[in-house]
């Protein structure tokens, strides 16, 4: 379908030289909200990479943000990953530099040159996550929850179509895991992006239900579609 933002057909994912999912067949649309599950090493981490080419897809095919991965080159991954807004559970925030400096960084790396529009966005992202005084703090300064907002923040700075969360309220409790979600529900909901969001986390699943795949015995299922 043409709003896919993600399309994986026929897909096999790999570890190395290990087999880690089967023929994976789904798709995402624009602005879908989409949960990921399974068990520990069930393969969701490994399906995540394979969608920002941190691992190829040697057999199959895949399209995200217009990239086709089974024919990506080395030089056009930086460009698949402007398309991307990446989320991980630890946060991944630059332990030696304060948020304005982290974000700068990101900025720089896609490509970002003129310095107020820069410093325009860093206040943008940094008020859609509701921490607009942070500026000067560094991440240590910073609550779990602080962070993972700054986590979000920095992947919203090049507009992504898509964000790709793995297992963002990992590091976090229960009622923090709650507003990240919200968090992600807002962003999805105001400006149309799509989410692919892995969790363990069924109380959330739960209490905010959306569309959710399903990685188990080396497949990928639509849950809706395999009950
Ligand atoms: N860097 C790696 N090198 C080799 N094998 C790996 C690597 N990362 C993961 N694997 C293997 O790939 C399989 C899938 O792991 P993956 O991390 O994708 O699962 P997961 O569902 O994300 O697990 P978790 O919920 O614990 O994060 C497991 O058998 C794991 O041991």
């Amino acid at each position: 379908m043409e709003s896919s933002v993600i399309s994986l057909q026929k897909a096999f994912i790999y570890q190395r030289d290990q087999l880690v999912l089967s023929d994976v067949n789904f798709s995402i649309q624009k602005g879908e909200f989409v949960y990921l599950i399974g068990r520990t090493g069930s393969g969701k981490s490994s399906l995540l990479q394979t969608l920002y080419a941190d691992l190829w897809l040697e057999k199959g095919s895949g399209i995200i943000g217009g990239f086709e991965l089974h024919a990506l080159k080395r030089s056009e991954i930086p460009y698949l990953r402007r398309k991307i807004g990446i989320v991980f559970q630890d946060f991944q925030l630059l332990s030696d530099r304060n948020i304005e400096k982290n974000l700068h960084f990101y900025l720089k790396a896609m490509g970002w040159k003129d310095k107020n529009e820069m410093n325009e966005r860093i206040a943008e992202v940094l008020s859609l996550v509701n921490l607009p005084h942070i500026l000067e703090k560094m991440p240590h300064q910073l609550s779990g929850g602080e962070q993972q907002r700054v986590g979000i923040a920095r992947a919203l700075l090049n507009k992504p179509d898509i964000i790709l969360a793995d297992e963002p309220t990992g590091n976090l409790d229960p009622e923090m895991s709650v507003e990240i979600l919200k968090l992600f529900l807002d962003i999805n909901e105001k400006s149309n992006t799509a989410v692919l969001m892995a969790t363990h986390d069924f109380e959330l699943i739960e209490r905010f239900p959306h569309r959710t795949l399903y990685c188990d015995k080396g497949q990928v299922r639509d849950l809706a579609e395999s009950m």
